[in-house]
């Protein structure tokens, strides 16, 4: 349980920093007020020392009583104002606009990252990170930077200080500190297991939950809803015992550091009545050492909830720092746009991480500008991956891939995507507006252009017919949109973005006949004038594509118009004599 590294105050100082990013400085002055702050304040408790001892003594001098009570409270109010300038660090909008900086850079990193790596986080896990860690790694940042340096400070001062008026009397305060350091560094081991582990387990839970409601569906048609839905169950589980585990981790080094202070006390409280039924010490530098004992207490009683602070930050920003690290795609030099938009693959080889079987071996494709392109072949074969590699899902291991004669790596993501729509079988929709989930397609365009793009993918009159029409909200009306409407409505989508290259992954294959033609009747206005590329498992759909690319085991097994496979008679001939035989079969049966 323990074997997590206790990491240095340097090692969070410079995480800190590293979140800050840009706002480095700001934090780094804020910081360097309160370091002014507590040395100020330190050096006030230390004078109480001198000021007692002269209060107490026979030779009571008032004016020197003054000069010091002068001193005190000078240094007081230079601590009140370096602290009140870190402060301003912690309460203003400097610490909200850092929070917001790393979300925006998270977030654009999740844009931009290869969707490879991007699919190997859970929905739940990057939702913890952007929602959570965020908040956890940097707005506590204010909270610690006050106290850290609190609690690190004065107690340092205090003894330095102490040095310079009565040796001995340092060598008192000192002595909390040989039993004080082990609890610490024995504490922070529980309590950073705890936070690391926590935090773990608290985005494991959110994936699963995120799953378990995604799927609930599915989960109560197998009847693994309730106990039976283990992996939630698990988790729940999980973390309640690391739970449990942190609780008694982070609360039992508290009670034993108390109890210590408290046995501090007493100890200088009889050494100290001792030395002065001896005449060695004056009652003034007793009171004094207790004061000051009691102002050191506080900080080493806080220094372990800080510390706890710290690890939260740490195991949050270890979250973050994975995500940032993710190598995005390089754009090879010089950036390429392309004036056509014909798709060719030169002898592509490609397996995905992890895996030793190559999903597309030595690849030759070309697809004409403007014209439809089928890809089939048995399930497994590869269809999907070729259309995944021209969106750059990954970078293939051998061969190129061209767009117009541009390598894909020569293009930066954002325009590559803005050159390819995709209408997939699943359609998800926002839980927005109808309007707003077709305007996802041009986030800029205008009503008129959203209805213009919603009547050419017949969506006009199903979307008319809904209690608020366009400003209907996904969520106010459940799933009662049919298959059909869902499709239309990503079709819309599409039609709104108007890109060059579009790929349609078997949008029609889970619709009844009347929902086919409806969505077939808006593929058909989406896909004028455009590159389009098909994933189609019924063959009939496709005998009008202008080029049929049939794929078997990675690799390209024929090619031709649906005439020329046809009279091959090769592996399409056999796929479509199979199809056609098995809907025979079906008409025969529903005879019946
Ligand atoms: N993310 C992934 N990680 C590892 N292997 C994968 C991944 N996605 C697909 N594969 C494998 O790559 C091969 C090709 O998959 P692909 O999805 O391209 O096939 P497909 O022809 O589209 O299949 P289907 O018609 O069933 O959708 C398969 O063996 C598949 O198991």
């Amino acid at each position: 349980m323990n074997n997590e590294k206790v990491s240095s105050f340097k090692q969070s100082y410079n995480i800190t920093l590293d979140i800050a990013g840009k706002s480095a400085n700001i934090v780094k002055r804020s910081f360097l007020f309160f370091i002014f702050a507590y040395v100020f304040q330190g050096l006030a408790f230390t004078l109480f020392f001198p000021l007692l001892n002269n209060i107490f003594s026979k030779e009571f001098n008032l004016n020197e009583t003054l000069f010091y009570l002068v001193i005190i409270a000078i240094f007081s109010i230079v601590s009140f104002i370096f602290r009140w300038l870190g402060s301003q660090f912690q309460y203003s909008k400097d610490i909200i606009e850092i929070t917001h900086n790393l979300r925006v850079k998270l977030g654009e990193k999740i844009k931009t990252m290869p969707l490879q790596s991007l699919y190997k986080y859970r929905t739940g896990e990057l939702n913890s990170i952007l929602a959570q860690n965020v908040d956890d790694s940097i707005l506590h940042m204010g909270i610690v930077s006050g106290m850290f340096f609190e609690v690190a400070i004065i107690p340092i001062v205090i003894i330095i200080a102490t040095f310079f008026i009565d040796v001995s009397l340092a060598f008192a305060l000192l002595i909390a500190f040989p039993l004080a350091i082990p609890i610490y560094t024995w504490s922070r081991k529980k309590t950073k297991w705890d936070k690391t582990q926590g935090a773990n387990a608290h985005a494991t839970l959110e994936a699963d939950i995120i799953e378990y409601i995604q799927g609930l569906p599915v989960l109560r048609a197998v009847n693994q809803v309730g106990k039976n839905a283990n992996n939630l169950q698990k988790s729940i589980i999980n973390l309640r015992e690391i739970q449990k585990k942190g609780v008694y981790g982070s609360t039992f080094p508290m009670i034993i550091m108390n109890t210590l202070i408290e046995f501090i006390f007493l100890f200088v409280l009889t050494l100290g009545s001792l030395y002065i039924a001896n005449a060695q010490l004056s009652i003034g530098t007793l009171i004094a050492l207790l004061i000051i004992l009691g102002r050191l207490s506080e900080p080493l009683a806080n220094f372990l909830a800080v510390t706890g602070v710290l690890d939260i930050m740490e195991a949050s920003f270890k979250h973050i720092q994975k995500l940032l690290e993710v190598k995005d795609f390089s754009i090879k030099q010089p950036i390429k746009e392309p004036s056509k938009f014909d798709i060719e693959f030169e002898n592509v080889s490609f397996a995905y991480e992890g895996t030793k079987q190559k999903a597309l071996e030595n690849l030759s494709i070309k697809i004409q500008d403007k014209s439809l392109t089928a890809i089939v072949g048995p399930s497994g074969s590869g269809k999907t991956t070729i259309t995944k590699l021209i969106m750059r899902y990954a970078n293939p291991q051998e061969g190129n891939i061209k767009i117009g004669n541009v390598d894909i790596r020569n293009m930066k993501q954002t325009t590559l995507m803005s050159y390819i729509s995709v209408v997939f079988q699943e359609v998800y929709l926002f839980d927005d507006t109808i309007l707003n989930n077709i305007r996802m397609g041009r986030a800029n365009a205008s009503e008129k252009e959203v209805l213009k793009a919603s009547k050419a993918a017949f969506c006009h009159e199903f979307i008319s017919r809904l209690p608020k029409g366009y400003d209907t909200k996904v969520g106010e009306i459940g799933g009662s949109l049919s298959g059909g409407e869902r499709q239309r409505i990503s079709i819309a989508r599409a039609i709104l973005k108007d890109a060059p290259i579009v790929i349609l992954d078997e949008p029609t294959s889970a619709l009844d006949t009347q929902s086919e033609v409806a969505v077939q009747n808006a593929l058909d206005a989406l896909i004028k004038d455009k590159t389009v590329i098909v994933i189609a498992h019924r063959l009939s759909t496709i005998t009008h594509a202008d080029n049929i690319l049939v794929i078997e085991n990675a690799k390209l097994k024929e090619k031709g118009t649906h005439q020329e496979l046809f009279e091959k008679q090769g592996k399409y001939y056999a796929m479509f004599q199979a199809q056609q035989r098995v809907k025979q079969w079906n008409v025969k049966s529903s005879n019946k």
